[in-house]
């Protein structure tokens, strides 16, 4: 059985027609279905439909073979425990800090909120900046809006939300886009038939942003 971890929403929604390049797709509709573990029209794969941030833990662990997880996750996830061998080129934005519109320098040590706590970390650590990492877990908007922090950590595409909360995009930590993770160890014992999955992605992938 080759197993697949996803996440429900944009992920899913721009993985599936990719998957059904390499002729699996799903044996029920997984954005409506309750079922966490959905079969597909290829009887030895199935797919986990998983928080996007626990797809890293799934992978990692060998509870799944293959997932697809937004480079954000992987940044903040970290370690050497899982490949990364291909760029999916979906789920397109940028993480970057932003904060109140016209805010003045803080005093003090920078304050940040965000739930991206060891990207944070490490980023202002390069920049030999002393910061206060404060982690939530969501609506990372909020914060400056109420003194709760400075600025923010977060992905930005449109910047609507950004805009909508009087907040303005500041420094861009990375670009981001999803990417195809595979278990270390799932890569070596199932090698042909996972390589020959990541051969046809890569080909779906290029047939869409050709070069
Ligand atoms: N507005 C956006 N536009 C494009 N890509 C985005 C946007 N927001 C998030 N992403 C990317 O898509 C990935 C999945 O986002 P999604 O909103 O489905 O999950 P999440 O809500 O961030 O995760 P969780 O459910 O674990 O809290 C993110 O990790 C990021 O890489
Ligand atoms: O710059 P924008 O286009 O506003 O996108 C950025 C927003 O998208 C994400 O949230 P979420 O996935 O909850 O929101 P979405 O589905 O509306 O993009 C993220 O946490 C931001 O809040």
């Amino acid at each position: 059985m080759l197993t697949i971890a996803l996440s429900k929403g944009r992920i899913l929604d721009d993985t599936l027609p990719l998957l059904a390049e390499a002729g699996i797709v799903p044996t029920e509709n997984p954005d409506k279905s309750r079922k966490l573990i959905i079969p597909t029209t290829q009887d030895d794969v199935q797919l986990l439909i998983i928080r996007a941030t626990d797809v890293p833990t799934y992978v990692e662990h060998g509870a799944a073979d293959i997932g697809v997880a937004g480079k954000d996750v992987l940044l903040e996830y970290g370690g050497q425990g899982l490949y990364e061998p291909l760029d999916l080129q979906i789920a397109k934005c940028k993480l970057m800090t932003a904060g109140k519109v016209g805010a003045p320098e803080p005093k003090g040590r920078l304050r940040v909120a965000t739930k991206f706590v060891n990207v944070a970390k490490r980023y202002y650590a390069e920049q030999g900046r002393q910061v206060e990492v404060i982690k939530l877990y969501g609506s990372m908007e909020l914060a400056p809006l109420v003194g709760l922090a400075d600025v923010i950590i977060d992905v930005v595409d449109t910047g609507n939300t950004l805009r909508a909360n009087g907040l303005e995009a500041q420094e861009l930590i990375a670009q981001i886009s999803s990417r195809l993770v595979v278990n270390k160890a799932s890569m070596k014992m199932q090698h042909s038939r996972i390589q020959a999955l990541i051969d046809t992605l890569r080909q779906a992938v290029e047939s869409r942003h050709p070069s």
